[in-house]
């Protein structure tokens, strides 16, 4: 049984005036799935959030909700009747309102006794019923945000979008509020697009990510599959640091610093290996590295190597002692996994 996706985006451009913003986006999302859209400042996360929701019209292409097109090149149906619920960034509650009117807001047509239930059921899933009757400027930054998602969540909507919802709270609250607020978006069911430029944010949230960059997509997948095998050094280093160097693949296998490597799919000719900080580790049998420096962040250390005329960082739990600066020590690739060749013929 297939089913249908509550949002399906195919083909999908826009310019602000002459200037090209977007360029053939496609995008699905399932029911009950979380997409996250990872990009730089000004790859066009926003505008493609802002078309899905109707806040701008495409120059092409065509936007689908629960299967009906609600806008293409020649016309595009207002925001407020594609039945979505909206988080954006900037979002403010209404300050004369109390949080339980703040919430019931979105709720036109219904009975009175209806949209107070309603209400109230969706400030109970984010843990503020006992907040209902308050004010808004009583609330802490994060209460404020649950108090946003309530607002979208409770005329049921079958896709919220979600543009940087985290990224005003401070960075120890802001961890604890996602990982809350994305434990009811699922158990709401509902789906989600996620706009935000913060890598562990889309990674942690979602099920799958669209990976953006100048307007365009670059990759789609799982979060472990984009992590660990970029089809670009640019979509790889949208997630963190990634090594990459240059290597012949050869049929027997690929020549790298580190020996001779089998891969699946190598192809011959000039590539590139990638492979993430993580995956480096000192080894007696590897090769030898001299550490260039080591920075201490916490519960890692990240050390820069050159190995021959290839520097490349490795990254791991706690400090090694000998580890410092000047010393040459061996280092080999983990096993478990597999680096990626990247094909210099790529975009
Ligand atoms: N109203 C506008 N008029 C003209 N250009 C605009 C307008 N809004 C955005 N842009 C441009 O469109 C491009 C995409 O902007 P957009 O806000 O979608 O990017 P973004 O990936 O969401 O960035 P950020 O993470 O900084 O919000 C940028 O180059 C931006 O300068």
């Amino acid at each position: 049984m297939t089913i249908d996706p509550v949002l399906s985006v195919e083909g999908l451009g826009f310019a602000y005036g002459a200037r090209t913003v977007l360029s053939d986006i496609d995008l699905t999302v399932d029911p009950g799935e979380l997409v996250a859209i990872l990009g730089p400042s000004g790859s066009g996360k926003s505008t493609l959030l802002r078309l899905i929701a109707g806040l701008e019209r495409p120059a092409g292409g065509r936007i689908a909700i629960g299967g009906t097109t609600v806008a293409d090149a020649r016309s595009s149906l207002p925001a407020e009747r594609r039945g979505l619920g909206l988080v954006f960034q900037e979002d403010a509650l209404f300050p004369h309102l109390t949080i339980l009117d703040n919430v019931a807001f979105g709720l036109k047509g219904l009975p009175r006794s209806e949209r107070r239930a309603r209400a109230l059921d969706a400030l109970d899933r984010l843990g503020l019923a006992d907040r209902a009757d308050d004010w808004p400027h009583r609330l802490s930054g994060g209460e404020q945000q649950r108090v946003a998602v309530a607002r979208a969540l409770a005329p049921r909507p079958a896709l919220v979008l979600m543009d940087e919802p985290f990224s005003r709270l401070d960075s120890a609250l802001r961890q604890q509020i996602r990982e809350d607020v994305v434990a009811v978006l699922r158990d709401t069911g509902v789906g989600v697009v996620l706009v935000t430029h913060d890598a562990e944010e889309a990674m942690s949230s979602a099920d799958r990510l669209v990976l953006m960059a100048d307007g365009r997509m670059l990759q789609t997948g799982t979060p472990e599959a984009c992590y660990h095998r970029p089809v670009s050094v640019e979509a790889g280093r949208l997630l963190g640091p990634l090594n990459v160097v240059p290597v012949e693949a050869e049929k027997e296998g690929v020549v790298t610093p580190f020996g001779r490597l089998t891969l699946d799919g190598s192809t011959t000719g000039i590539g590139d290996l990638a492979f993430r900080p993580e995956t480096l580790m000192r080894s007696s049998d590897g090769v030898e590295a001299r550490v260039v420096s080591r920075t201490f962040a916490g519960a890692v250390t990240r050390y820069l190597l050159s190995v021959g005329s290839v520097r490349l960082e490795m990254k791991s739990f706690g400090a090694d002692p000998e580890l410092v600066e000047g010393q040459t020590v061996r280092v080999a690739l983990r096993t478990e996994t597999a680096p990626t060749i990247l094909s210099r013929d790529q975009p």
